[in-house]
């Protein structure tokens, strides 16, 4: 599935239908032994339950040395389940030392990667010019960046959720071509692993709000195109209420996506109650 199938010059932009990707981020956890025996309980049980990947997207994001592991257990068992990277290097190969060319991701069939993730803003020093290199080599490597925006509690007590996540979002795009396909997450950073997720409604406010910046920055047609999740304590007891937003098109999981039941269950959030 790349972009949005729906999007074409005969279906008007107010019928594009965005599907919704779960996104389960594993940060430092799971090595490539436990990575392998994790998919393939997720994979049994999105087969019991007859998920429909083409209605909605899932993909993984181990750490690098999982990657071959799981590539290779992907493609074994034909599993409609997508690949994704927490981290890219913003430069093409050559002397990085610990830097991971997005050309080797991409050869890994990695579809998707991670940019701009708080825990590497702030735990690694990376400012938006980083975040827009390295959104810009995944994009020039034929992988989709997932670009992470989000404030800070001190940013929320001093500029209110819209500000930082909207100059995060400017400074991340202003690096990609045009038509580049892309996905944005919202992640406010006190939500992170804090149990305390965002309100749906203030999730959804600021997801509109940067919908309508992609919109004034790159067209229209991109704004309603692009995917915009939500990232921050999602559970299976609560991710029903953030799909059901209208700008919300599914979210990035932490901590609950390592546990594969349970990220099999906020997978199947269309079957929680209230969400059609
Ligand atoms: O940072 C996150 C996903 O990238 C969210 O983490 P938690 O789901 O553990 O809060």
């Amino acid at each position: 599935m790349s972009g949005n199938p729906q999007q074409s010059a005969e279906s008007p932009r107010d019928r594009v239908e965005r599907v919704p990707l779960i996104a389960g981020n594993w940060k430092m956890n799971l090595d490539h032994l436990q990575a392998i025996a994790h998919v393939q309980k997720l994979a049994w049980s999105l087969k019991d339950a007859r998920h429909d990947y083409g209605s909605v997207e899932v993909a993984v994001f181990p750490p690098f040395t999982d990657l071959r592991s799981v590539q290779t257990l992907l493609a074994a068992d034909k599993l409609a389940l997508r690949l994704g990277a927490q981290d890219v290097s913003p430069q093409p190969v050559g002397a990085r030392t610990g830097d991971v060319a997005a050309a080797f991701l991409a050869k890994l069939e990695v579809r998707y990667v991670i940019v701009g993730h708080s825990e590497r803003r702030h735990g690694h020093g990376e400012d938006d010019g980083v975040v827009a290199a390295k959104a810009a080599a995944a994009v020039a490597a034929g992988m989709v960046p997932v670009i992470c925006v989000g404030e800070t509690a001190d940013d929320l007590e001093a500029h209110g959720s819209a500000a930082i996540p909207h100059a995060q979002l400017e400074a991340a795009l202003g690096g990609l071509p045009p038509e580049a396909e892309y996905v944005i997450a919202y992640e406010p950073v006190w939500a992170i692993g804090s149990g305390s997720p965002a309100a749906p409604e203030q999730a959804q406010e600021v997801a509109s709000l940067l919908r309508a910046r992609i919109g004034e920055l790159r067209g229209e047609p991109e704004a309603t195109a692009t995917r915009v999740l939500y990232g921050g304590s999602v559970t299976s007891q609560n991710v029903a209420g953030f799909l059901k937003q209208p700008d919300i098109d599914g979210a990035l999981v932490g901590g609950a996506s390592i546990d594969a039941d349970e990220f099999s269950r906020i997978v199947q959030f269309r079957k929680h109650v209230g969400v059609v």
